[in-house]
């Protein structure tokens, strides 16, 4: 990138600009100061949720939502041409469920590389999630050293700091799962126990009879356990020390707010509880919910639950990128994407 030169131009408007870009930076007011504005974001990040990929006929969700199987591979490659287009996309994250339940078994691995090859395209790093359907397809052991998730016996939550005034948190939201651990692996016994406690449906994916956030309590999802909980707390008075701003990613959202109930942590309430002891998290950003979501907490915490890949008809698109800046998070989202401007207050 040239060095930045300045400008004046019309008389009141001060431009930098750079071979590549050129972007309003100040603008001189009547009374001679100069006021920030469009400032150049502190880094950005492309995104993208649930891609659901799998070599087999189009179909529909349970309650009829056309989802397009081989058609999400494309939106997923049109993203990662978008993001290597914008030069400032310094990083992606992917917020799981890459290859779809559906998928032929003895296609899983195949798929699962072919999705994380389109990745890979991407010229920086891609940090991945799982999913719960990533875990109908392979095992935990299998997944986390493809997708190159950083993991502690297995479990996928970790964090990193992309910038030193903010933490990005990834969340294992399948710690207490009924799926992706061994049939007797503790964390599927708890979770089936806990699952027989409250669901009462033979079929546990089915929320019949379930009202409210109740309906949370279906086998698709899962929870966030004690060891990642603490882990949580730990990550976050970090960042409160270090006065960064942070943002959590989980492929399960936390707010009823901005999720339809079925689709929600099982202890989204615990980890709200937990996040807002600290004033540190800014932005929950989430997937699964696939036609998407947004609300604003009571402690003033954005939460935005992205639009599936999987569910686009041919020939349109559902990714993003992210623009950071100190006190605001703008999504500028492509075609089913929404955008959404996120601002908040930082010490
Ligand atoms: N209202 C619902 C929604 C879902 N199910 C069950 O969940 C499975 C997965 O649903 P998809 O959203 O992926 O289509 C589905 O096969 C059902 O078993 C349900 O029972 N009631
Ligand atoms: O991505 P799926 O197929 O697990 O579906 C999740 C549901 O849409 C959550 O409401």
């Amino acid at each position: 990138m040239g060095s930045p030169s300045l400008l004046t131009m019309p008389s009141n408007l001060i431009l930098h600009y750079t071979s590549e870009q050129i972007f309003i930076n100040a603008m001189v007011l009547e009374n001679g100061s100069v006021a920030a504005r469009g400032k150049q974001p502190l880094f950005s990040v492309g995104v993208i949720a649930d891609v659901q990929y799998a070599d087999i006929p189009d179909g529909r969700s349970f309650l009829g939502v056309p989802r397009y199987y081989r058609h999400s591979i494309l939106v997923l490659q049109r993203a990662v041409q978008n993001w290597k287009s914008i030069q400032k996309v310094s990083f992606a994250i992917n917020f799981g469920d890459i290859v779809d339940g559906f998928c032929p078994k003895d296609q899983s691995l195949h798929a699962v590389k072919k999705v994380a090859a389109e990745f890979e395209k991407f010229n920086g790093p891609v940090y991945h999630m799982i999913g719960n359907h990533c875990l109908y397809n392979l095992p935990r052991k299998e997944l986390l050293p493809l997708l190159k998730i950083p993991n502690r016996n297995g479990l996928a939550y970790y964090d990193f700091s992309p910038a030193p005034s903010y933490r990005f948190i990834v969340l294992d939201a399948f710690d207490v799962s009924a799926i992706g651990w061994p049939e007797d692996h503790p964390n599927t016994l708890k979770a089936l126990n806990f699952l027989n406690e409250k669901n009462p449906n033979a079929d546990k994916n089915s929320p019949a009879g379930l009202t409210g956030t109740e309906r949370r309590f279906l086998k698709f999802n899962g929870s966030v356990g004690q060891e990642q909980m603490e882990w949580l707390n730990f990550v976050l008075r970090e960042a409160t020390d270090a006065k960064q701003s942070v943002v959590i990613c989980s492929h399960l959202p936390l707010h009823p707010g901005a999720s339809t109930t079925a689709a929600l942590l099982w202890n989204y309430d615990e980890v709200l509880d937990l996040i807002h002891r600290y004033e540190c998290v800014k932005v929950c950003l989430a997937g699964h919910d696939h036609k998407g979501g947004y609300a604003v907490d009571s402690h003033g915490i954005h939460h935005r639950v992205l639009e599936a890949a999987l569910e686009c008809p041919p020939g349109s698109d559902a990714f993003g990128y992210l623009d950071v800046y100190n006190d605001r998070i703008s999504l500028i989202g492509t075609d089913r994407m929404e955008s959404t401007e996120m601002v908040f207050d930082v010490e």
